[in-house]
């Protein structure tokens, strides 16, 4: 063991084990061992020097081993005190429901725990206490854990002899789970968990205790969390199943949520959807802000957030996936919940809400629904921006822009653990570079309208811009807000330019497909209606006055195509 110069509860010099000089290090191994007894803690043992501690390692070896093991013993007790909170365990019942985790918990510190029935002095009289027995593997000692109040553990020959007036039992570990029976819904939650929770940190549970004291704390929570959603969920189950309500099914069945293969979790049309429809409204159940915080900060708004909400909702977002729950350095999975799960309220916003029922929709590339903010309602709305067949998953997009197809497949598996397989994903190479050069085409086609010099000095081609943008999306297979961002260009192109006849037309368009993805009640969809009704009111009015046409000067009785070409200005057309 390295020697430490930290320790502030302790005098920080002493005389070196190995020299008797004065020294100022110590052992960093058995450094703050727990105190027991006498309620001082262990010795320090000082080092002069790294030599005098390799020098004197054969003699400090066992009694440090043994404090470390004690510092384990310690922790252990923590993390069991924080497991019969998360399931208010009557003391009784511990036995039962803990053994499994148990056995975890102390493998490689404990050779034997063991289930100990003690008697114990109670008012004048006695009563029966369970109390688990743990015999070190490192020395001949063994500590009393009281499950009622594990922390801190005694040692057992003082347990048997100041606390316990006489041992009734001691049984091996498990006793009580095999001959007990009627173990209640939690208990069986928590031994379902066991084998994920010990598979999700490498097989081994006790390396828990042996993170540093920072690092322990956070997992502990990262586990008791864990574990407090495992029971819940299976409560908010057990609940529905009792009550015979299929879970999250609403009134006017539009959609189920249940699971389908290699996505866990969807959402699925209960019947048709016609296109434009709104699948659902729904309010955020956890707001989160968009300004910068430390995974604890985030921790700390949302389970404060949580804390305030009835049993049964806070159960369901601990079943909300975790795509986090196993990363490094570990994440509170309220936080990995949140990170998975989190809508953004509005375009490019950077706060966003979780949502029972709308954060169970999936991911596609040629997604049929959009998901939009109505800040007025303060509710996420899904509109169907195709027809939807009953049965069919309902999918929103989970990037902004038009990305190629490495960088969407990058994004998905890093921020959500999934690789898209949708039919614009799943094509041979070549159509794969076409759609990758159309993507690119797009971006550059967004750049160059949107940097506002071509709208009035070369208005023309930016209204070609425009119509090739709609074509590619087309192509692409891409429709909703992007469409309606395509058709607002081109509004401004013409209202840049003093045409209000054309304006109207895109307005109109735009107002369309705004209506479609986010509703009439939407602010974009009323700022379309406005444009539409009032071109000439728009602040790019007239700018220049190159193309100077009124309001009703809007053609009728042309065929489709005359009234296209019309509409973009082609040849012959003005
Ligand atoms: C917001 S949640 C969606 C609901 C989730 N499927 C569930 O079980 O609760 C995001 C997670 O869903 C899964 N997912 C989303 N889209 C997917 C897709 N296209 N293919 C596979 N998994 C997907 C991923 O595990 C992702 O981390």
């Amino acid at each position: 063991m390295k020697p430490s110069q930290s320790d502030t509860s302790q005098p920080g010099r002493g005389r070196c084990a190995a020299c008797s000089n004065e020294a100022a290090s110590s052992c960093a191994g058995c450094l703050g061992a727990p105190a027991y007894g006498n309620g001082q803690p262990p010795q320090r043992t000082f080092y002069c020097t790294a030599q005098c501690q390799k020098a004197h390692w054969s003699t400090h070896k066992a009694e440090c081993k043994l404090l470390q093991t004690r510092k384990l013993v310690f922790r252990a007790a923590t993390v069991l005190d924080a497991m019969m909170a998360v399931v208010d365990a009557k003391e009784e019942k511990a036995m039962i429901w803990l053994a499994g985790f148990l056995t975890e918990l102390f493998k490689g510190i404990a050779v034997t725990v063991e289930e100990v029935t003690a008697i114990i002095p109670a008012n004048g009289a006695t009563s029966t206490r369970p109390v688990y027995k743990v015999t070190l593997n490192s020395a001949p000692e063994a500590w009393a854990i009281d499950p009622k109040q594990a922390y801190p553990p005694s040692l057992w020959l003082a347990y048997i002899r100041v606390d316990a007036f006489k041992i009734e039992s001691i049984k091996p570990l498990g006793f009580h789970r095999h001959t007990e029976g009627g173990v209640d819904p939690v208990t069986r939650a928590l031994e379902r968990q066991i084998a994920t929770i010990v598979a999700t940190r490498d097989g081994n549970l006790g390396s828990l205790l042996k993170a540093s004291e920072s690092a322990f704390k956070l997992r502990l929570q990262q586990l008791v969390e864990e574990v407090r959603s495992g029971a819940d969920s299976t409560s908010a189950e057990e609940t529905q199943s009792s009550l015979s309500i299929p879970a999250q099914v609403p009134a006017n069945k539009l959609y189920h949520i249940r699971p389908l293969p290699g996505k866990g979790q969807a959402m699925v049309a209960a019947g048709k959807i016609p296109k434009g429809t709104c699948i659902i409204a729904e309010s955020p159940t956890i707001t989160i802000p968009g300004s910068p915080h430390d995974p604890a900060g985030v921790n700390q708004l949302i389970t404060s957030q949580l804390s305030n909400l009835p049993a049964a909702t806070r159960r369901q977002y601990y079943t909300l996936h975790n795509h986090y729950a196993t990363a490094a350095p570990p994440i509170p999975p309220a936080v990995g919940i949140a990170r998975t799960n989190a809508l953004p309220f509005g375009h490019n916003s950077l706060s966003g809400g979780i949502f029972l029922h709308a954060s169970r929709i999936n991911h596609s590339c040629t997604h049929n629904a959009e998901n939009t903010w109505n800040a007025s309602l303060g509710k996420l709305k899904i509109y169907a921006i195709r027809d939807i067949k009953p049965g069919s998953e309902i999918t929103i997009s989970y990037i902004e822009g038009f990305k190629p197809y490495n960088q969407r497949q990058a994004h998905f598996l890093s921020a959500f653990g999934f690789r898209c397989v949708c039919e614009r994903c799943e094509v041979t190479d070549s159509k794969r570079k076409e759609s990758d050069d159309r993507l690119r085409r797009l971006v550059q086609l967004e750049e160059e309208i949107g940097d506002g010099v071509g709208i009035v000095a070369t208005p023309l081609a930016c209204l070609r811009k425009a119509r090739e943008m709609l074509r590619l999306l087309n192509e692409e297979g891409l429709g909703g807000s992007t469409v309606a961002r395509a058709y607002y260009d081109a509004f401004q192109v013409a209202i840049a330019n003093g045409d209000q006849a054309r304006a109207k037309v895109f307005a109109k368009r735009c107002y369309a497909s705004r209506v479609m993805v986010a509703g009439e009640d939407s602010e974009d969809a009323a700022k379309a209606k406005e444009m539409m009704k009032r071109p000439a009111e728009h602040r790019l009015f007239g700018t220049t006055m190159k193309w100077k046409q009124a309001a009703g000067k809007v053609p009728s009785g042309l065929s489709e195509e005359a009234f296209e070409n019309w509409l973009w200005r082609e040849k012959g057309t003005s």
